[in-house]
Order: structure tokens, then sequence, then C-alpha cells
């Protein structure tokens, strides 16, 4: 292979009318984050890889790009925006006194195994809500991703809705040992029913926690599985978590955006920075979300001031994708006026450009070579 012509393995050039598509795709997404009065926002690509620790709990170590500095300090290439703007909100704001609300777009790399073509490099749009643990808060954030994807022109897509809080407090209830609990988690998110059948049995629980843990990944559907959930325990912690759920649905149906939304609680995110709910945006001609996101209340801890957060992230190219596949158009730059011209009247031409441009057309200039 002859590398001068090719990009690496999970990189792609975006060129032709796709690159202009994603732009005024991007141009739309950001009209609904502005009209949430959310502020831009940019940090640098490149981060200290402390930001990124395992203790902030974002893309595991192995899955970051690292290189070194002149000083030999480990740097990183952002794998997720979150930790990021965290640390710039610790730093520049203080969401202790008043909710901070910022929106950013760029590229996040992730060093994945390239199996099944994923990209290494996505285009990410989101939003971060700092300082704010209102049900309300959370409620908007999924008004923002509905509206999102409305503006694009998806009109078939479902927000499914999960909370950490009540799968941990169920396993804070059952003590399980560190190892244990990962294979659980892991089965519960596959939807590995015989899986978490096996692992549970072997654990000795009571036969109260046995039943909850059986039936969590069948835990997912319309509003109907609230109650259910709440039937399931009578941990306060994971009752709370219900209920919060409950009022969410509530503020969303006066955004009259209920439809959209289902609920989870087997959905657990890999990021282990997730306190409350997290969710993700479905829809056809790709299996992979078009949307995540989530609560991380103790994160912006690590950066030296706590404050109850949430936010989400667009991926662009997830959803651009979608978008061709579902063949719903997604408007482009109109091609440009073609001016030619020979030598003899490139003044006339070029004059007449200017004009034309001055006025908004479009126009490129083309010299015509004359036949001898
Ligand atoms: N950064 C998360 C999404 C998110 C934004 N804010 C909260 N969660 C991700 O990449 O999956």
């Amino acid at each position: 292979m002859q590398r001068i012509f090719h990009t690496p393995e999970g990189v792609r050039d975006i060129y032709n009318g796709e690159c202009s598509q994603k732009h005024h795709l991007q141009a739309e997404i950001y009209k609904v984050f502005r009209s949430y009065g959310y502020e831009e926002i940019e940090t640098p690509s490149i981060e200290y890889f402390e930001v990124f620790s395992k203790e902030v709990g974002t893309v595991p170590s192995r899955d970051l790009y690292k290189f070194f500095d002149r000083e030999g300090n480990t740097l990183v290439l952002r794998p997720d925006f979150t930790p990021s703007v965290s640390r710039a909100c610790a730093t520049y704001f203080n969401p202790d006194q008043q909710v901070v609300t910022l929106c950013y777009t760029g590229n996040t790399f992730v060093n994945n195994s390239s199996y099944q073509g994923r990209l290494k490099e996505t285009t990410q749009m989101g939003v971060e809500r700092i300082g704010d643990d209102s049900p309300e808060a959370d409620a908007e954030l999924l008004a923002m991703t509905i509206e999102s994807l409305l503006a694009s022109g998806l009109t078939e897509f479902q927000i499914s809705v999960g909370q950490v809080d009540y799968f941990k407090s169920l396993l804070k209830d059952a003590g399980l040992e560190e190892e244990v609990e990962e294979r659980l988690r892991s089965l519960i998110s596959q939807k590995n029913y015989f899986g978490v059948e096996d692992l549970v049995k072997e654990q000795k629980l009571s036969e109260s926690l046995e039943k909850a843990f059986l039936e969590l990944p069948h835990l997912f559907g319309t509003s109907e599985v609230l109650a259910k959930a709440r039937s399931l325990t009578d941990n306060t912690c994971a009752l709370a978590a219900v209920e919060r759920l409950e009022e969410i649905y509530e503020i969303l149906k006066v955004y009259g955006y209920e439809k959209y939304v289902s609920f989870d609680f087997g959905m657990l995110s890999k990021i282990q920075y997730y306190t409350g709910i997290i969710f993700q945006a479905y829809t056809y001609g790709i299996g992979e979300p078009v949307v995540k996101g989530g609560r991380y209340n103790e994160l912006l801890k690590h950066f030296g001031k706590p404050a109850a957060s949430i936010g989400f992230v667009i991926v662009v190219d997830n959803l651009l994708m979608a978008l061709s596949r579902q063949k719903i158009e997604v408007a482009k730059d109109e091609a440009p006026v073609v001016l030619t011209y020979t030598e003899e009247n490139r003044r006339e031409a070029i004059l007449e450009a200017q004009r034309l441009r001055k006025e908004g057309t479009c126009v490129a200039l083309r010299c015509e070579k004359e036949e001898d």
C-alpha cells in the first residue's frame, strides 16, 4: 500500500457535497443551542494526560492517543469534551454561584480497535449545564436533544433514558466484589439475560435483590416501566432514582416531547463519571447512538470546584450517516455561477465577477484557453 495516498484506519476525508452538508447541519444544531442561551466555548485539542486520568472516569487510558511535549509531560488528544469543558469551567467560572451553560463543536479522538469500521476521529456538538442539580435541568437537556434532532431533519428517533443510581443502589445492597460488579454491569448492558441469571444465582443474594437484578435487563420501554422499577425495590436511593425519572417525564410533557422518550434501567454507560440520568438517542440506519449524555455531579470536584452538572453530545458523523441512509435531504451550498473568460476579456470578467459577488452571488471564474 502506498501510504501517501491513504488516510490511516478510522479517519477520513470529507469532501464534495458532504462537507458542505455537515456544516449546514452543524449550523442548524447550533441555532438550537443558542436558542436556549448556551454560550460557545473552545478548548484545545490537546490536554495534559491528567485531565483524562482514571479517577476522572472517561475513556480508558489504553484508548487515548498519547504523546510527549518537549518538557516530557504526557499529552493526549482529547477523547471526550466533558472533562475539558469541566476543567475550563472550574478555572474561569463560579458554577457554585451561577449556573454556567456552555456549548461547543469539535473533534474527539479515540484509539479504539477498528472493528466494524468505527471512526477514531469524530465531530461532536455538545452542551454542558454546570452547577444545576434540578430535574428541570435534566428535562431541558432532553428537550434540547429532541429539538436538535428535529432540526437536523430526523423524524423517527427515540431517546432512551436510564438512571445509573438505580443500579448503583442495588449494587450497594448486594455488596458484590468489584470484579463481579464489572461482569454484571457488562452483562446487563448487553441485555444478556442468561448470563445475568447465571451470575446472579451464583451470588447468594436475598430473594428480592436477586429478582431485581434479574429484571433489570428487561426494564425498558414506555413510562410503565417506572412503576415496575418502583415495585422491585424498597431501597430509598433506588426509589429516589425512579422518582426523579417520573418528575423529568412530567416536565417533558410540558414541552410536549414525552413521545420521543423511553426508559431503560439496564442502560449502563462505559463512562464512569455519570451519577444520575444517562441517555442515548437512536435512529434507523446506524447501530451507534447519535446522541449520548448524562448527569455527572462528581466530575468537577476533580478540577477543584464541585458542581452538579449534566450534558450531552451529538455525534455529527453518526447523525449525517443516519440522515443519508434514511434519504433525508440535508441542505448544502448551491453551486456557484461559473463565469468563463478568455485572455481578451479578462478585465471585464473580473469586474463583472466582483460586481456579482458584492450583490451576494457566488461566482467562480474560469479562464478558457483560446483555441489556436
Ligand atoms: N462526553 C460524553 C457525553 C456527555 C456530554 N456531557 C455529558 N455527557 C460522551 O462522549 O459520551
